[in-house]
């Protein structure tokens, strides 16, 4: 599923080659994970809010998502205003990671998240994280740039040297903008 969605957003951006983003998780090497969360019910909230999974930014390519019938995750809007997701234990939660951002040079955004907990119910929830290989060069797709590649905002690097770089730093930092390129004004 998520290799399909990836070839529609490639159509979706007019680029030839469809699976241009598909064959990184295809690869033998792709550095995908697959992750169980489980939030247990928190009745000392009394109506408070408690973070369950503190906010962040997803740092692959691409996560599809599933939980059952029980709020808590929520999404940040620029502004900085949290809203949330509806529940839907028959749906499948697609997000965009950061490194989806740098490949389109910022034409799909990674929404940063969070997911409070609950006071009277559990929740699980089950990600699917796709990654590419540690190898893989990261950098905004040629055929999205202009000619020049002078509109390019990300510098490149591996997927290796991002996940070095997100290990190292707080879950709640933007990692990517040690990566951006600064453009002279
Ligand atoms: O459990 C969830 O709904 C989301 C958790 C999450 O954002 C993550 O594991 O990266
Ligand atoms: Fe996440």
């Amino acid at each position: 599923m998520a290799c399909d969605i990836l070839e529609m957003l490639a159509d979706g951006l007019l680029i030839q080659q469809k699976n241009v983003f598909s064959e990184l998780l295809m690869d033998n090497q792709s550095d995908s994970i697959f992750r169980l969360n489980h939030y247990p019910p928190c009745p000392e909230l009394h109506g408070n809010n408690l973070i369950g999974f503190g906010e962040h930014t997803d740092p692959q390519i691409i996560l599809v998502l599933r939980s059952h019938n029980t709020s808590g995750p929520e999404i940040s809007l620029t502004g900085g205003s949290w809203i949330p997701v509806p529940a839907d234990q028959e749906s499948f939660f697609i997000n965009v990671g950061d490194s989806l951002q740098v490949m389109t040079n910022g034409r799909f955004k990674s929404v940063r998240h969070r997911v409070l907990a609950n006071s009277y119910k559990s929740r699980v929830s089950m990600i699917y994280f796709g990654g590419p290989p540690l190898s893989e060069k990261i950098a905004p797709l040629p055929s999205l740039l202009k000619e020049g590649n002078d509109n390019s905002l990300y510098k490149e690097f591996t997927w290796f040297e991002y996940k070095r770089s997100v290990h190292k730093s707080r879950l709640s930092d933007n990692n990517l903008c040690l990566f951006e390129k600064i453009t002279a004004s």
